[in-house]
């Protein structure tokens, strides 16, 4: 298993090792043991899986403390660019913007710590895996809209699809001054 910064406190690339023969392959995609030799000792507590056909946007999402989420993401069908903000309070990165792509190829994975919006485009029809260091709380959900003009995010889709609710996230202007209110 290869461990890779990017650049972003506590963000990082996971690339597994994959056994190939000619019936297939074979790959651990979450060993707590490996993980926490790698200096990884988050705890997962919730594994979600979404489908998303080509062309979907989903994010950015996140959930307020004390529920916040940490992440750990990965493509097991399709192709999607996986993107992510950081917004943890002084933050030498605050508002920085990290996309990396996971495919079902690379059986790469991200970890995304608690303290970022999380969203991702499925540049295929992709089926997305996750495990998530928080339980779901719905009332503790906030996020900042796909198309913020201040963060600029290019998803590599021009017109996405996406849902009501993410269609009415506030920008991230808004959710800054929101987010200082429940903090
Ligand atoms: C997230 C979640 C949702 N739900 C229910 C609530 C809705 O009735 C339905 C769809 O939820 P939503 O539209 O929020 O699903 P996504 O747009 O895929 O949300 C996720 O998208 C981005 C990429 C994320 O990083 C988050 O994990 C999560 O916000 O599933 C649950 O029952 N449990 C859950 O943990």
């Amino acid at each position: 298993m290869e461990v890779k910064e990017t650049g972003i406190e506590g963000l990082v690339e996971i690339i597994p090792a994959v056994f190939s023969d000619d019936r297939g392959f074979f790959t651990e995609i979450y060993n707590r043991q490996n993980f926490v030799k790698s200096g990884i000792t988050t705890e997962f507590v919730q594994d979600n899986l979404s489908y998303s056909v080509k062309g979907v946007v989903r994010g950015l999402h996140l959930q307020y403390p004390p529920h916040a989420q940490a992440k750990l993401v990965r493509a097991v069908k399709g192709r999607v660019l996986d993107t992510v903000v950081d917004i943890r309070p002084g933050s030498d990165t605050f508002g920085k913007v990290f996309q990396c792509e996971l495919t079902d190829k690379k059986n790469n994975a991200l970890l995304v710590p608690a303290g970022f919006a999380h969203g991702f485009a499925a540049l295929e029809d992709s089926i997305f895996l996750y495990k998530c260091s928080s339980h779901y709380a719905h009332e503790f959900e906030g996020g900042i809209c796909w198309n913020d003009p201040e963060l600029a995010i290019n998803w590599g889709i021009e017109k996405p699809i996406i849902s009501e609710k993410d269609s009415k996230l506030p920008s991230f202007k808004d959710f800054q001054s929101n987010f200082n209110k429940v903090s």
